[in-house]
């Protein structure tokens, strides 16, 4: 993670400076060979997942024509892992190498530090609102058996529908992906009757758009009620974008909902949430807004 950070940084600030984006200047700088060596690391642990992965297929009877379609002991078809589809499809050499390594870096790294965002800026509202913990910690034991560890199925998770409402309140008001860039490509009209031209880049901010008081009345208020049925049916779909909109959306969207909500759900089983007292979250954006000071909070045992 040392090294994601690092080139975030670095390229975050590469952009704002036009003459390293050459990059025969780039790489001359300290800043360019820190770079270099982070790309290094990533790219040595993503080709060791891939390595590993590749010869687990090989023993599970690649050669012997393992098709991708794998049947469970009861006859159902399973699901494929997204690296295996990758290694299969390289088998017929529609895939280079360096092709799957730049679809397993984005997965790997597009889904870390958002998700590790979302979830610390969640632990930081928490304990300044002990009435939503408290309706968190009330749903979990109408799904969960307070007798056992909590070890929560997909299922469940699917039924802690109030934690969905309080992550998703989480991510309006602090959306780890504060702007996306789409270009245009092709005139667009606007409401107000001005023309995008063609090959303009469009900037979009989420972060913005969520605090539109029209759409969201009041809208620095932390209120999970926002997300209710009733109050999200009257919302435009594209009103909140934390996960970006249309065909290229997030893919790993639904995945990365129920990994927060195991997560905050294991906490809130096991610790109530309080405030630590002098502690105020800063939120920092490189690429990824995360809290730039961490967070600092309070916590007392259930049990
Ligand atoms: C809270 C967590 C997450 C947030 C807020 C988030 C947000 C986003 C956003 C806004 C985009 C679109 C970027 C753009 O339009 O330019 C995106 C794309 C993407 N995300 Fe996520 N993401 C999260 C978790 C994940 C996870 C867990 C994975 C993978 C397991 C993932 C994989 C991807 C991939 C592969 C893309 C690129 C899709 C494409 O270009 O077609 N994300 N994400």
């Amino acid at each position: 993670m040392f090294c994601v950070n690092r080139i975030i940084i670095i390229t975050a600030r590469r952009a704002l400076q036009p003459w390293l984006h050459l990059d025969f200047i780039f790489y001359m700088t300290t800043a360019g060979r820190r770079y270099k060596k982070c790309l290094e690391v990533l790219h040595g642990t993503t080709d060791r997942v891939i390595m590993e992965r590749r010869k687990e297929l090989l023993k599970m009877g690649e050669d012997l024509g393992y098709s991708g379609i794998d049947i469970d002991d009861i006859g159902r078809r399973r699901r494929v892992a997204f690296l295996d589809l990758l290694l299969l499809a390289a088998r017929d050499g529609s895939l280079s190498d360096s092709d799957i390594r730049e679809e397993v870096d984005t997965f790997m790294y597009a889904g870390h530090d958002t998700t590790e965002a979302a979830i610390s800026f969640a632990l930081s509202h928490l304990p300044s609102h002990p009435d939503v913990q408290e309706k968190i910690w009330e749903e979990l034991k109408s799904v969960f058996d307070w007798s056992q560890p909590l070890q929560p199925t997909t299922q469940q998770l699917s039924e802690l529908k109030y934690l969905e409402m309080v992550i998703k309140e989480v991510l309006r008001l602090n959306p780890p992906v504060p702007v996306i860039l789409r270009d245009i490509t092709e005139d667009e009209k606007l409401p107000s009757s001005h023309v995008m031209p063609n090959g303009t880049v469009m900037i979009i901010s989420p972060w913005a758009a969520h605090r539109n008081p029209e759409v969201f009345p009041d809208p620095e208020k932390f209120d999970p009620e926002r997300f209710s049925a009733d109050e999200t049916a009257r919302r435009h779909p594209y009103a909140f974008l934390p996960f970006s909109a249309g065909p290229r959306n997030c893919i790993g969207q639904r995945f990365a909902m129920l990994e927060m909500k195991s997560v905050l759900a294991k906490a809130i089983w096991n610790f109530e949430m309080f405030v630590e007292p002098g502690f105020t979250v800063r939120p920092g954006w490189k690429v990824i807004m995360k809290p730039a000071n961490g967070v600092r909070i309070r916590l007392e045992n259930r049990r």
